[in-house]
């Protein structure tokens, strides 16, 4: 492979927004892939990918290039060189690379094998909860299994058309996806490509969305012509599947803290031609004491740490902190004790993180249960990376029996 020195900068000037400025990698490299309206596919593929993977081993890379946690221009240059060495990419004779010690950066690697947070570059501190949480062998897959990048899948709209009418579509485009078993509505993609440009996605035949993502709607056993209510809906990921899942008939509200993702979500519901959304901003406690005992399923996607999805967001090992996961589980405490109550008796509730840790999974349920005798659980679900190869889910089935 040749260095271009266009796209080479790119990569350099993107990972100083995120190492530096703290911006989030998925909006850096957006404005990054539009810098050259020039650049081909290739191009564009070298800069997200070449990016993400720094992102991803940062820990690791400032280790072997000895730069000490500082990410000045003249670091960032060390610590690309050592991302094209332990590839096997020959530096050019930039000036930036002078001085590349390519057998000693190959020596660190070897060395450092041997210290699982550095060589799976990941902060000590996320090491050690993880490790407390899932036990040595589940978490040493797991982190693994984390670090191999995420494949970019497509949940069909069913009110739209069907998986094999999607799927030929883009063919058309020369995109090519396959189905994956045992995800009725998945296609994954061959390989990373602007889906978003596609006729296809202009006319709401999909979404992109993660495979185990998809479970979540199904897990709530939906049915057209229910009363349903989306409590944390966020951007709509979710509502809309259910709205496909619902065939269109019944009712579905959205709730979210932020108005501005519920804009989002009315955008998406027009172009999925999902017409059974309401969307209502929790403006405070009385936004959701006036939809208690209303729904047949109540949805309560919660706000977690995300360790289920560093696959796909390589950024949060360097941005979360110990205080917020702290911080996150209260909420998803009072959450479930009082969005629970939505739910009409006889009605089901699912909980769901895309995080791994028990600790904000089954044991905030048990918790809830031991607290709420008047709900059972029906059924839950953990999900791991390196089990399923798609990202780290939680999901249980609760019922209101009372
Ligand atoms: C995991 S995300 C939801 C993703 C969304 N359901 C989807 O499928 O695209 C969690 C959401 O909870 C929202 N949130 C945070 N605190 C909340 C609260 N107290 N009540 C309701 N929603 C909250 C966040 O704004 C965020 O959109």
């Amino acid at each position: 492979m040749r260095l271009h020195r266009n796209l080479v900068f790119t990569v350099i000037d993107s990972l100083d927004s995120v190492f530096n400025e703290k911006e989030y990698a998925d909006k850096v490299v957006q404005k990054a892939l539009k810098k050259d309206p020039r650049w081909g596919a290739r191009d564009r593929k070298f800069v997200a990918e070449t990016f993400y993977e720094i992102v991803r081993w940062k820990r690791l890379y400032n280790e072997i290039a000895g730069t000490k946690d500082h990410y000045s221009r003249e670091n960032l240059w060390k610590i690309f060189a050592v991302w094209a060495v332990l590839r096997g990419i020959d530096l050019p004779d930039w000036k930036y690379f002078g001085e590349t010690p390519i057998r000693r950066i190959k020596g660190k690697f070897d060395e450092l094998q041997s210290n699982r947070a550095i060589a799976q570059s990941i902060p000590d501190w996320m090491d050690e909860l993880c490790l407390k949480e899932l036990g040595e062998k589940k978490w040493t897959a797991e982190l693994k299994a984390q670090n191999i990048p995420a494949a970019a899948i497509l949940r069909t709209n069913t009110l739209r058309g069907t998986k094999k009418q999607l799927q030929d579509l883009l063919a058309k485009d020369d995109i090519i996806t396959k189905p994956i078993k045992g995800y009725s509505c998945a296609l994954e993609l061959d390989e990373r490509k602007n889906v978003f440009v596609t006729p296809a996605f202009k006319s709401g035949l999909f979404e992109m969305q993660d495979a185990s993502s998809q479970l979540v709607a199904e897990f709530l056993e939906v049915e057209p012509g229910m009363r349903v209510v989306d409590t944390c809906a966020g951007a709509g990921g979710k509502t809309l599947h259910i709205a496909a899942l619902m065939e269109n008939k019944g009712s579905i509200i959205a709730t979210d803290i932020y108005g501005g993702k519920l804009v989002e979500l009315k955008k998406r519901a027009k172009r999925a031609g999902a017409f059974n959304i309401t969307t209502k901003k929790i403006e405070s406690t009385k936004t959701i004491k006036k939809l208690y005992n209303t729904a047949d399923r109540v949805l309560i996607d919660a706000p977690c740490s995300g360790l289920g999805v560093l696959k796909r967001n390589p950024d949060s090992k360097w941005k979360l902190q110990p205080e917020f996961i702290d911080n996150i589980k209260d909420i998803q405490r009072d959450i479930l004790s009082r969005y629970t109550k939505i739910a009409k008796v006889g009605g089901k509730v699912v909980y769901a993180t895309c995080s791994i840790l028990p600790s904000e999974n089954q044991e905030q349920v048990a918790r809830f249960l031991g607290l709420n005798p008047n709900f059972k659980l029906v059924k839950d679900k953990k999900i791991l990376a390196s089990e399923s190869g798609y990202d780290g889910f939680y999901m249980a089935l609760l019922e209101r029996i009372e």
